[in-house]
């Protein structure tokens, strides 16, 4: 048996899509999704996304992240999944579907999807940093200079901090470059590693340059390209009317016998 599958990427988070609506993609076995996500031996990738059928809305999206596991939200692989649905021929120009933490509308406009977030209730102030859930958990720390600190160690020291226990969280440094413009970069959970962008985090870290005094839309620079987050802040703290808006595009498409992974 071969699985065939469809390479995504959304400023530079990469994902394998499995369009799963007449399969039955062997998603349990989380020793396949991580081989499938293997950067050497498989077809490497930060997650691999499941696109199936759903008797309520356009489709459902699965995720998972790429250590095997079941993952919560993904902004860039919600982004890229429509983007998929569009290809497909599943959707036209707009989506509602199904995601980990619920009910997403998304928009494609040429190049780039727009994508609806839930609101945000409530941002935990931690010393100087804060921590939020985007759809998934989010530690956001403001620093000088993002492209001199060590995010794989840093990273780490803060995902693996005991207060996270083992939920855990996704950790997002970000700088401030002007009035309405910053640069994150992430150390992602699940992937274990520092990735080229976080949809959920830029979108966390976007929140936060709200509550230090940033105007709506944020323009967000990673390490993969750019993205803009909007939002509306509520007078009693918290956010609503939150867009995470950016490109996700094919990359190539192939099949991977079982066997071999
Ligand atoms: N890359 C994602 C975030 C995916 C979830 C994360 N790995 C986690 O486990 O929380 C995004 O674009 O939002």
């Amino acid at each position: 048996m071969a699985i065939s599958f469809y390479k995504y990427q959304g400023t530079g988070n990469d994902f394998v899509m499995v369009d799963n609506r007449k399969h039955n993609f062997p998603a349990d076995d989380e020793a396949l999704v991580k081989s499938l996500c293997d950067r050497r031996t498989g077809v490497g990738a930060d997650g691999l996304i499941l696109l199936q059928n759903h008797p309520d809305y356009d489709f459902e999206m699965v995720y998972y992240n790429a250590d095997g596991r079941v993952g919560s939200m993904c902004g860039n692989g919600a982004r890229c999944t429509v983007r998929f649905a569009r290809q497909l021929g599943v959707i036209e120009d707009v989506a509602c579907f199904l995601a980990a933490d619920g009910e997403h509308q998304a928009s494609v406009e040429r190049d780039l999807i727009q994508l609806k977030m839930h609101d945000v209730k409530e941002v935990e102030q931690i010393g100087e940093d804060f921590y939020l859930n985007t759809g998934s958990p989010h530690y956001v720390r403001f620093v000088e200079d993002v492209e001199l600190l060590d995010v794989y160690e840093e990273g780490r020291a803060i995902r693996y901090n005991e207060r996270f226990n083992e939920v855990g969280t996704n950790v997002n440094f970000v700088q401030r470059l002007s009035d309405n413009e910053i640069f994150v970069r992430t150390y992602e959970r699940g992937v274990e590693d520092e990735t080229l962008s976080c949809g959920t985090g830029v979108t966390a870290a976007a929140l936060v340059a709200g509550m230090k005094g940033m105007q709506s839309p944020v323009k967000v620079k990673v390490l993969g390209g750019e993205l803009q987050v909007a939002f509306e802040q509520h007078e009693t703290g918290g956010f609503k009317h939150i867009y995470l808006m950016g490109p996700a595009r094919q990359v190539f498409s192939g099949t991977v016998p079982l066997q071999q992974v």
